[in-house]
């Protein structure tokens, strides 16, 4: 049985003034068989609140941009190869003043996705500050996504989708881009991701890794030529 309690976040908006939103937290008492804690991170309103609502409740935060204030979670059980795997998906507040508060988290998350957004330049330029970011502060072994998001903003798109995957393709890591609005490759993502994170706490020696990047390939044929896009 699950119960849901409601809970208030301080976030703030544009302006400075700083406002409590209602939000639901997620199911305490939920059954699964593995839990891992996710962060989302990069510049602020490159849209990680927007991303993480997407996943967790299938929903677009349009509307006035509310920035995060500090950190905060939602838990989200997904099914992996019939194992129920809880994220427990941190959100943090992009804004530089809260990095403080943000580095004391890094040190227990076993994933990161690391948003830019496609329409900013500026937040594709800051990707290679928060890797350093993520060095210094994260575990070694982190498993780290770039996503770049707003991915339906074709027309004010300023960050091609090649340089996205070039630069991930130089950090080694997995490459989306996503749409909070539209939805596309956000369960993707969190699914990966997931994959990956079970399978490393699973993995026998003699079994093959996961491959999270051929996962993410695999998964862009089976739906078509663009569905990663
Ligand atoms: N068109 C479009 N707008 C988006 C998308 N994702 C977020 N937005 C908008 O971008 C703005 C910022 O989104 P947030 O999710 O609050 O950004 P954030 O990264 O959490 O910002 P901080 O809390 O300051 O770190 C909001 O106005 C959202 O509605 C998207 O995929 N497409």
């Amino acid at each position: 049985m699950s119960t849901r309690k409601a809970s208030l976040t301080d976030k703030q908006t544009k302006n400075g003034t700083s406002k409590y939103v209602l939000e639901r937290c997620a199911s305490i008492n939920e059954y699964y068989d593995s839990a891992f804690k996710v962060m989302l991170l990069g510049d602020s309103a490159v849209g990680k609140t927007c991303v993480l609502v997407r996943f967790k409740d299938g929903a677009f935060l349009g509307g006035n941009f509310i920035a995060t204030v500090g950190i905060d979670f939602r838990n989200k059980v997904v099914d992996v190869d019939n194992l129920k795997v809880k994220l427990q998906i941190w959100d943090t507040a992009g804004q530089e003043r809260f990095r403080s508060v943000t580095h004391a988290y890094y040190r227990d998350a076993q994933a990161l996705l690391l948003l830019y957004d496609i329409t900013s330049k500026s937040s594709f330029d800051n990707i290679r500050a928060w890797l350093t970011e993520i060095h210094e502060y994260a575990q070694k072994d982190v498993v780290i996504m770039l996503l770049g998001n707003k991915s339906d903003m074709a027309a004010e798109r300023v960050v091609k989708m090649e340089e996205g995957e070039k630069l991930a393709k130089e950090y080694g890591v997995p490459f989306m881009e996503t749409s909070a609005k539209t939805g596309v490759n956000v369960e993707l993502a969190f699914l990966a991701i997931a994959k990956e994170l079970k399978h490393r706490a699973t993995q026998q020696p003699n079994e093959p890794k996961f491959q999270i990047h051929d996962y993410i390939e695999s998964q862009k044929h089976k739906s078509g030529c663009c569905s990663l896009m």
